[in-house]
Parts: C-alpha cells; structure tokens; sequence
C-alpha cells in the first residue's frame, strides 16, 4: 500500500478542480436551454469559463471546497487504521498546497485549525466488500449548499402546495418544496439526492449518497424513477434559473433513494448541492495503492467551450462587454455598464438600478461571518466610508517571496450577514455590498435609507475572480482564520450585477414571489 497516500491525494486535487464528466456536459446542456444574452446564459458562461480555468490552474473550482466526505470499500482484512491515517495526512497536504480551503473550525471558540483537521473532519466511512481491490470516493459539498438540505416528516403541510401525506405524491411536494426554497442561494443550478425513510440521521445520510450516483443513470425502482423524471422536468419549470437570477434550469439532477423507516416516522430528506458537484473516485490495487481506475469519467474528456455560445459571451478577453450584451437583451431599456472606482459617492450609487452591471475598481475588503458580528460592536480596522464590502472567504497562500496571493476567491452566501448587514453599513458608510443569493427586508431599506447597493456575483466562480485580485494590500482579523479575516485587496475588473438598489427593488424578492407562484401549479395530485 506504498502508493495510497499519493493515490488519495490525487483524487482530493482532481476532485477539488477538475469536474467530472457528467456533470460538465449538464451544464454544457443546461447553457443551450437558455436564451442567449439572459443573466442565466450569462452567469452559465461564466460558469463554464471558470470549470476550464480551474482545471487549467489546478485550482478550486470554489474556494468552498467543503467537508471532505470519505466512503471507502475496501476486502475484509485490509488495514482501515493505516488508510485513515494516511487520508488525513493527504487532507493535510492537499490543504497545505491550497487544492483545499482551511475549512474545520472549532464549533465554540470559532478557532480554525488550518489544516482541515477536526474533530468530525475529515469524514470517512468504511465498508467492507466482496472484491479484492479498494475503491475510495470523495464528495467535496460546500456550506452554502448545505445550509439549503432540508428535511420533511410526513404528514406535512407544504407552503404553496398543500397537504402531503404518507405516499409517493407527498414525496413529490416535498421534493418540489426542496428546490423552491433553496432559491438561487445554493447556487443554483443544483443536483439534488433525496433520500425516502430511515430515521433523521440515515435519511440524511441516504439523501447524500444519491449524490455519488452518476447524473445520467437510471433508477431500477420504477416508481422513483418517474418522480426523478417528473422532479427534472417540473422544477425546471419554477423559472428560479442560474443562481436565482430567473431562466430555465434550476436542477441539473435529482437522485432518489428509500430506505426502510419506523412505523410512527416519515422523513423525506433532501441534500442540495450546487452547480459545483465535485465527487470522484478511485480503484485501486489493494497490494499497491496504485489508482487503477476513476469511478466517474474525468472532466477533461469534456472541455467547457462551446464554440456558437462563447462567441456570444467572449469573456476571456473583457468580461465587462460581454455582461453588457447580456443584459442588454434581456432588458434593453435598462442595460448599463456603470465601472466604479472606490471608494464610491452616494449620487453614483443612487443612479444604479437593478439590472445594471458594474465593473469595480480600486480597494475592496472581504467580510463574512465573524467580521460582521465583530463590526457590530467595534471599530473597522480601516476607514470604510464609500467602500465595496466582498462576502467571500478566499484560498489564500504565500508565494516564494513571502507576499499572500489569491487562490480562489468567488462570493459566499450573503444572507447570513442579513442580521447585520443594514446597522454596518449605516454605522461605517458602506456603499456596495457584494456576495450572492441576495438579502432580505432589513438590508434593502438600509441600502434605500444610507445610499448603497447590492451586487450579485456568481457564486463558486473562484478562479474567474481570483484573477481580478491583483494585490493584497494587508490583512486583519488573521486570529479569525483565513477565510474569516478581513483582506484588502486591489481589484481591477470585478463585475457583477446589481440585483438590489437604492430605490427598494429587489431582483431575489421578485423572482421568490413568482417562483412561489409557479409552485402553485404543482399542487394538485399526480402519483395517486
Ligand atoms: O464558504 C464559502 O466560501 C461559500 C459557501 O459555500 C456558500 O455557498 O455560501
Ligand atoms: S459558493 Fe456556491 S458553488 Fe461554492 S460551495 Fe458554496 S454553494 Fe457551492
């Protein structure tokens, strides 16, 4: 087993930057349902651009590279201590050369132990098989995504659809629900594993399997076969699209699994996942720990670029004109490229509107989590009047000479901060707030009340912005872990999409409010 450190750390560097076949060409399809110049083709092509970037760099597709999830089987006999040992050595490693983001934290003192290392991380489970040789799969599911799993005990009433009972039609509205409240938060499009019975803990753990099937098999049960094909042809139908920006696909899979369940319970239970569906797998010799095999067809096999859609979005050379276009034919009236310089005035914020794409130049400062809660109560380490505050938590590491670098750096989810997000930027003079999935009631008045804006990134395009970084100019708060503390970065070329302004619009309130609507049409019963 002289090789099986080395294998399992190639299979976390594939598995973190190259996408996997299956779902590269669900996305390549997803990018010929859209019209062409809408956010959502825009956002796809982004999306593309950002797989192949990856691949090329060996980088994070998104700086989120999750909870690094194990399933190994393995012949009776075979060492377990001694691979676990060397899994988490590979972890380490991997860590360590930035193919993952330092993401185990201390639940209670929000310490992060910068190596992925845990308490509860990695985590690996062990089976015992049959066969001779071992085969160890990786899920790499982000936290956003996971924020959006849910889970449903039957009877239930459904908002938009009603009662679901005890059966397969109650399943259905679940699993409808499940794609409509998740909105464009997990960043969307998502594939979805629901797992059908167990108790709250095997339910979970059965919905989360169901993503390690291949997205284009088909379900031997046929009764979860035809909920699989009603789910993926109706939900699409919601109109939430690309990261909730409207369009037609907003599932790229849904997987079913049932299991059996107590007499007195009934969980349906949903594991989202986001675009960004990273899960591989290797066979390898059990004598060896050579990889004998992927168990998923490598992404390189199906390169992003589509030739007739990329001439419509040539974002390799400026993607500022691109998005323009885009817009522009989607709302010809109200198409705009504004580029801003921070720090930004209050009339230019005023003159943007929902719609409009900016391009940011200048200073920029991350801010997640435990920042905001820290601004709440404290001084800003830096003046941030008529600042652009990113909600992201970057890849960072040192290069030969020492200064830090941006590894990968694409948005996190910004409805998190919504309890703190209108106070800060009041009591600092914030004026544009970036991130993705949009904010709530208490935000838009304070961007209408102060004169700011929210501006929609596309989320798990990490290499796309890494590259727009091009200096880091310091650092604070380095006690709050990596992706916590507060970097300031030069950026040149940063765009993205107003999706709330100052005036009290809000593109995620309107697409929520017709996506429930849609929801509606999907009340009545269909597996009776
Ligand atoms: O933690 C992050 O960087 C992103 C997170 O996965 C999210 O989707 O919000
Ligand atoms: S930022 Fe988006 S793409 Fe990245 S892990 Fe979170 S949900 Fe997934």
């Amino acid at each position: 087993m002289q090789q099986f450190l080395q294998s399992v750390y190639d299979l976390i560097v594939e598995t973190s930057t190259n996408l996997p076949a299956d779902v590269r060409r669900a996305i390549r399809h997803a990018r010929t349902l859209e019209d062409q110049g809408t956010r959502a083709a825009l956002s796809l092509s982004t999306i593309a651009q950002n797989i192949g970037m990856a691949e090329a760099n060996v980088s994070p597709i998104c700086q989120d590279t999750g909870m690094p999830t194990f399933i190994i089987h393995c012949p009776v006999g075979a060492d377990q201590i001694t691979m676990k040992r060397q899994i988490r050595e590979a972890v380490a490693q991997a860590t360590k050369d930035s193919k993952l983001r330092t993401n185990s934290v201390d639940s209670l003192t929000g310490e992060n132990t910068g190596d992925n290392l845990g308490p509860g991380t990695p985590v690996i489970h062990f089976e015992q098989w049959e066969r001779n040789d071992i085969e160890v799969k990786l899920i790499l599911k982000g936290g956003g995504c996971e924020n959006k799993n849910i889970q449903y005990s039957l009877p239930a009433e459904i908002p938009g659809l009603g009662k679901a009972g005890r059966d397969l039609d109650g399943i259905r509205k679940c699993v409808m629900h499940s794609v409509y409240q998740a909105q464009g938060q997990g960043c969307s499009a998502g594939v979805i594993g629901v797992g059908i019975g167990g108790d709250r803990t095997t339910g979970y753990e059965l919905a989360k399997h169901q993503l390690f099937r291949k997205l284009d098999d088909v379900n031997p049960n046929e009764d979860l076969r035809k909920l699989e094909d009603y789910v993926m042809e109706n939900a699409n139908k919601l109109g939430i699209g690309t990261m909730g920006f409207g369009g037609q696909v907003t599932l790229l899979g849904c997987k079913v699994g049932v299991m059996n369940r107590l007499p007195a319970s009934f969980f349906v239970s949903v594991a989202y996942n986001c675009w960004a569906y990273r899960r591989q797998g290797v066979v390898l010799d059990a004598v060896t720990g050579e990889i004998r095999e992927w168990s998923y067809e490598r992404g390189s096999e199906v390169p992003m670029e589509n030739a007739a859609l990329d001439q419509a979005a040539p974002v390799e050379e400026a993607p500022s004109p691109a998005i323009a276009a885009a817009v522009q034919a989607e709302a010809p009236a109200r198409q705009r490229e504004i580029v801003l310089q921070t720090p930004i005035s209050e009339e230019q914020i005023r003159e943007l509107k929902v719609g409009d794409v900016v391009i940011i130049n200048g200073t920029m400062h991350t801010g997640r989590d435990a920042l905001h809660k820290y601004l709440m109560d404290h001084d800003a380490p830096v003046d941030l009047s008529g600042a652009a505050i990113y909600h992201c938590g970057p890849v960072m590491s040192k290069d030969q000479a020492g200064n830090w670098q941006v590894r990968a750096a694409g948005p996190t989810t910004s409805i998190r901060e919504e309890p703190y997000q209108g106070d800060i930027i009041k009591k600092f003079g914030i004026r544009a707030v970036i991130g993705k999935g949009g904010m709530g009631p208490k935000t838009l008045a304070a961007l209408n009340e102060h004169g700011g804006v929210y501006l929609n990134a596309i989320g798990g395009a990490a290499q796309y912005y890494a590259r727009c970084f091009k200096k880091v100019e310091g650092v604070d708060f380095m006690e709050f872990g990596i992706p916590e503390a507060m970097w300031h970065l030069e950026t040149e070329g940063f765009a993205a999409i107003v999706t709330m302004d100052s005036h009290g619009n809000s593109l995620h309130a309107d697409v929520e409010k017709n996506s429930l609507q849609k929801l509606e049409q999907f009340k009545e019963p269909v597996f009776i």
